[in-house]
């Protein structure tokens, strides 16, 4: 049974990487598949991991009507044996509707990768559709971790090194930035929840306000 897939987690989980794989796998069996994204960091088109593997994409513009585009490739003769979605958050909901008409109508597995919430701990709305209409949700199984240790579960937003907790929801941009440029880090709630990034955490160990701990 055709199933739209949903594979969430952080930035910087390795997502695209899996998407990559399971594009690699799939065509290795020469299955054919169309790779969707938007707004790739490595430029239009292009699906990329940090991991330095590249492979082109059909980039999904804000009007592009997938499910349309799928029918007209068949109806041209052209082979579709499954679809990827990379940056799906970035897809606007009616379009996340036609990735499930795509399941239902064409009998396509779809894969779409995303994160769910921007910097503000909110969702993105092409990621609240997918929770909606979703067969299946799978969290990525490598946990990015917070500077602390815990998993990290939250996006933040940095501006010249400092969180921020306003602005634009889409920017497209990294992780480990240098100071200066608009980067990202990702943190467990606690630290999220307190704006507490590396940088702010080794602020306050360095800083001469911070006593030492007496010895009792
Ligand atoms: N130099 C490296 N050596 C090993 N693994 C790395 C290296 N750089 C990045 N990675 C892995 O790649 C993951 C990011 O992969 P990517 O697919 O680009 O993430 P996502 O699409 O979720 O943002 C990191 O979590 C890490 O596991
Ligand atoms: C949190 C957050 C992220 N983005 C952008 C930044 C990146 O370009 C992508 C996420 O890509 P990744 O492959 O998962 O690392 O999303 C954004 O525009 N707004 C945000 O709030």
């Amino acid at each position: 049974m055709p199933e739209l897939v949903f594979f969430s987690g952080t930035m910087d989980c390795g997502k695209s990487t899996l998407a990559l794989q399971i594009g690699h796998n799939r065509s290795a069996r020469g299955l054919q598949g169309v790779i969707f994204t938007r707004d790739d960091r490595a430029g239009e088109g292009k699906l990329s991991s940090r991991l330095g593997l590249v492979t082109d994409a059909v980039e999904a513009d804000e009007d592009m009507d997938l499910y349309a585009y799928l029918v007209d490739r068949v109806t041209r003769g052209g082979r579709v044996d499954y679809v990827i979605v990379d940056e799906a958050q970035f897809l606007a909901p009616v379009q996340i509707d036609q990735l499930a008409r795509i399941v239902d109508d064409l009998d396509l597995d779809v894969f779409a990768f995303g994160i769910t919430t921007d910097f503000r701990t909110k969702l993105f709305p092409g990621a609240q559709r997918l929770i909606e209409l979703a067969d299946r949700i799978e969290a990525l199984q490598v946990e990015a971790l917070c500077w602390c240790g815990a998993r990290a579960t939250h996006n933040a937003r940095t501006v010249g090194g400092e969180m921020v907790v306003e602005g634009a929801q889409v920017v497209v941009g990294d992780v480990n930035q240098l100071a200066g440029e608009v980067g990202y880090e990702v943190l467990c709630r606690r630290h999220h929840r307190r704006r507490m990034t590396a940088e702010a955490a080794r602020a306050v160990a360095l800083s001469p306000d911070v006593l030492p701990v007496a010895a009792e």
